[in-house]
């Protein structure tokens, strides 16, 4: 067996260190990678997969990247879930060379890029917060800390472990960490939103060793003054630490002091119900289809991910919420003022994540340009703001705006309007903020003018008029003639001044000791503005990271006005209003609507949303809750849905979707689907629906809003509702919540007489000729039937099948009512029989044929809609 080459020797050792990433091996102008990385990143990236020499006897299997496309498959690789470890060389061959002719250039691993460590723009959702998660457990305590570096933001929270699936709900991190021992305490938790955690060993999560590193971090002696953490917390915020040191090199971003947060004063939403409300993923994953995407207006990215932030989670202190309202009232009621800050608003940069990459030095000359540009609107949005009355939450933000008028005059002076992307690229300091950048550069472009006088010259004097002084990288610069002047320059007297360097097929190439000698001076001259220009950035950006924690409440405050105007926008333009939120237990909507269902149909251009009211008036501490009944299409999950939705938008200190709204707070939220498809988690519908059902019985309290739609329904009937039946009067007796309930089961209905606090409600519809018309309106009372049929005959299922399943539907019905055996009457009506009843077509007419070309399966409740008023207006027409 040959030994490995110094090279691979080298490879081999590096990779060891990182088993679990993808090494991206620095080779000149590309990253490369070897063996099992080479075939991973080579189907993951969709190029070519080859060979470079041998290792132990077989081919080595290679694949590379270049350099400065590196970030785009980065970004692939990381989406996939890959990590990747990227390795640099230290030195150049040059310098290797000196210690001995076959020494391997020095490499090492400056960086490992996993998901919750980004900080590129590119691999960034600008509008979405991108967070790095740990969790700790210190003797059966646990905590959650969570960070993003690309902002800076560093949370931690104890919580019991009961809440960690709902707070990670919350968060949807991007990378979690834990040890394994809490992996395989939280499997289940994990395994239910789909996270793979990285593990860290015990060490990272050292409580003690944790504290060490905060205090050196924030190099202070104490972290008292940033709240009194408990063990866990330390612990969880020690290994995100840890973490970022491992994959950041040493370099530490920029992370505020750390904030701590109680689980008691948000509003707690539970990962189904987060789901199932679609507040800020849709159910196919992004943010379409999602309450976030229709309530957005912010004009800034900081913004947008406050937005997110606050609908994520929401309030429970009335204090909190009642200032984020008069923030809106105020933007309301100064029209004008508002738009003048939202126009200041729009041409701001991101200054968090400037800043972010400034931290960690892997920033360009366009993030001090993004810094300028920050500080310049929030001097502009200061003098807009002058001394408006502000109302008290929006006033100290005002405040946080200002004070960095001498960063920003030093900025201003030294950059150029709009510089390069990259500092080696160099040009991107202004002529005038430092005399010795000027005087190199000056030398540098004398010399380019110095250069074009003397190929005028050298043409006159030779009389080759075709004569040009060029430049490339191998030759540096030259003069170069064609051909066919070759011998007069190669023989006296001009051979005397030119000398021959190269001849190509066309041209030959000379140099002169004049051009030689101005080379040099251009070259230094060139090479002394870059290094000046690279020693200001350096200037420039320590300038700014001393301002760090006042520009990061900078761009809080703009942040924070960005919203309050974006909020008072959304409620001017869709006509919302502001919520009564007190400590009572009342829930009163008035003309409540669904903003996303309202949206569809508004962009569907059909017909307008209808409006509803809900009135929960529980007696003392008892319970109210409302029934509902009604067909299948009529509305009813979208009105259940639009009053949760209304509770967490009053409390994140939104105005609501509606004509009046008196809420008192609301501390949990629950919401459930009776036996919505989980097969991807491998659990059976209805045990899915049960595992929740008992989470709410289990956790709500007398003042948790519960959602339940169609609960039961994931089993045979009698099941059914005898859960249905016996899950609501816990609701009542035991957790005593405010609620609606959504079922099929007309039995329930019964339960209204029984029991003070439910009442019944129905979705209003019209018979018309055998059809249905959805009225979309709740009304007090029960519904009489479901109507199940008659959708499912609007959904184009063949006549036959209609047919018989009235039959057996009247069968059914006639049984119950006799108290007799329906079978026997079922067994009287064969199918055939049903058909035979029926007319008998002699050719399908329009509607039949409208019917037979609609396949159910492919229908949204809002196609069968639509298909409706089609058929009927066949009908007519
Ligand atoms: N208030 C409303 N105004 C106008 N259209 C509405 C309203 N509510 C619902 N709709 C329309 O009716 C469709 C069906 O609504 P939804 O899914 O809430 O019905 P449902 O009663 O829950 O039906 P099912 O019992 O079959 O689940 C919606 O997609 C929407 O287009």
């Amino acid at each position: 067996m040959t030994a490995a080459t110094p090279m691979m020797a080298q490879y081999l050792e590096i990779k060891a260190e990182h088993p679990d990433a993808l090494l991206f091996y620095r080779m000149g102008d590309f990253y490369e990678l070897f063996f099992d990385d080479a075939a991973a990143a080579a189907e993951a990236l969709d190029i070519a997969l080859t060979k470079r020499g041998k290792h132990a006897g077989d081919d080595i299997p290679m694949c590379g990247v270049p350099v400065h496309a590196a970030e785009g498959y980065l970004l692939t690789l990381i989406r996939k879930g890959f990590r990747v470890a990227v390795c640099e060389q230290m030195e150049s061959p040059t310098e290797a060379k000196k210690r001995g002719a076959k020494s391997v250039v020095r490499r090492e691993v400056v960086r490992l890029v996993t998901p919750g460590t980004l900080t590129e723009e590119t691999l960034l959702e600008a509008r979405r917060h991108n967070y790095l998660v740990a969790l700790a457990d210190v003797r059966g305590d646990w905590a959650l800390a969570w960070c993003d570096i690309s902002t800076g933001a560093f949370h931690a929270m104890p919580l019991a472990q009961a809440r960690i699936g709902a707070e990670l709900a919350r968060l949807a991190p991007s990378e979690v960490l834990m040890t394994e021992a809490g992996e395989a305490a939280l499997r289940p938790v994990l395994d239910d939103l789909g996270l793979t955690p990285t593990s860290l060993g015990r060490a990272s999560f050292d409580s003690g060793s944790a504290e060490g590193r905060l205090r050196t971090l924030y190099n202070v002696a104490s972290l008292e003054p940033f709240g009194s953490f408990g063990r866990a917390e330390l612990s969880a915020m020690g290994a995100v630490v840890d973490y970022l040191d491992i994959t950041q090199k040493g370099k530490l971003p920029l992370l505020r002091p750390p904030r701590r947060d109680a689980v008691s004063r948000l509003l707690q939403i539970d990962a189904a119900t987060r789901r199932n409300l679609e507040l800020t993923h849709g159910m196919a994953g992004g943010r379409a289809g999602s309450l976030l995407s229709v309530i957005d207006r912010t004009v800034t990215a900081g913004g947008a991910r406050l937005l997110e932030r606050r609908l994520s989670a929401p309030s429970c202190d009335l204090p909190t919420i009642h200032g984020r309202q008069a923030a809106v009232d105020w933007a309301l009621g100064a029209p004008g003022c508002a738009e003048a800050v939202r126009s200041a608003l729009r041409a701001v940069p991101d200054l968090e994540r400037a800043l972010s990459r400034l931290s960690l030095d892997r920033a360009g000359p366009r993030d001090l340009a993004a810094l300028r540009g920050a500080l310049a609107q929030a001097e502009a949005l200061s003098g807009t703001l002058g001394d408006v009355n502000l109302p008290e939450h929006l006033a100290a933000e005002r405040a946080a705006l200002t004070g960095q008028e001498a960063l920003l005059e030093h900025l201003d002076a030294a950059l150029v309007a709009e510089p390069p992307l990259l500092v080696r690229d160099g040009g991107f300091v202004a002529a005038g903020f430092d005399a010795d950048l000027d005087a190199a550069r000056e030398l540098r472009d004398e010399g380019r003018s110095v250069i074009a006088r003397m190929q005028k010259e050298y043409c006159e004097n030779t009389g080759v008029t075709s004569l040009k002084i060029k430049h490339n990288n191998v030759l540096g610069y030259f003069i170069e003639t064609t051909a066919t002047h070759a011998e007069r320059m190669m023989s006296p007297p001009l051979s005397e001044t030119f000398i021959h360097r190269q001849t190509t097929a066309n041209q030959v190439r000379f140099t002169t000791v004049e051009l030689s000698e101005l080379e040099t001076r251009i070259l230094n001259a060139g090479a002394q503005a870059l290094e000046i220009e690279k020693r200001l950035f350096a200037e420039l950006r320590a300038a700014a990271l001393d301002a760090a924690g006042a520009l990061g409440a900078l761009a809080a405050a703009l942040a924070e006005f960005d919203l309050a105007t974006a909020l008072a926008e959304l409620a001017r333009a869709e006509d919302w209003t502001r919520p009564v939120v007190d400590d009572s237990r009342v829930f009163a909507v008035e003309g409540g609507r669904h903003p996303v269902v309202e949206r569809a149909l508004r962009n569907q251009g059909g017909d307008p949303f209808i409006a509803n009211d809900c009135t929960l008036e529980p007696e003392a501490d008892g319970a109210a809750l409302e029934l509902l009944t009604g067909p299948n299409m009529a509305g009813k999950s979208t009105y259940l849905r639009q009053n949760a939705l209304i509770a967490v938008l009053a409390q994140m200190g939104a105005y609501v979707p509606a004509r009046a709204a008196h809420l008192g707070v609301v501390s949990q939220i629950f919401s459930r689907v009776g036996a919505s498809d989980d097969l991807a988690r491998g659990r059976s519908t209805f045990m899915v629906e049960m595992v929740e059902t008992a989470a709410i019985l289990n956790q709500a309290d007398d003042r948790a809003l519960v959602i339940l739609d169609e609960i039961g329904r994931g089993t045979a009937t009698y099941d059914g509702l005898s859960i249905a039946w016996a899950t609501l009067e816990h609701l009542h007796e035991v957790n005593r919540v405010r609620g609606l309930f959504a079922t099929h089961y007309h039995e329930l209905t019964v339960l209204a007489g029984k029991l003070p606090g439910v009442r019944n409600a129905t979705v209003a519809v019209k018979e018309w000729d055998g059809e249905v018309i959805f009225l979309h309106e709740v009304r007090p009372g029960a519904a009489d039937r479901s109507y199940g049929v008659q959708v499912a005959q609007l959904a184009g299922l063949p006549p036959a099948v209609v047919a018989r399943a009235k039959s057996v539907l009247e069968a059914l019905e006639q049984g119950e009512r006799d108290r007799t055996a329906p079978k026997a009457l079922i067994d009287d009506l064969p199918l055939f029989a049903a058909v035979a009843d029926a007319p008998a077509p002699d050719r399908p007419s329009a509607v039949e044929a409208r019917l037979a070309d609609l396949s159910p399966d492919d229908l949204s409740p809002r196609d069968a809609l639509q298909a409706l008023y089609e058929l009927r207006a066949l009908l007519s027409g």
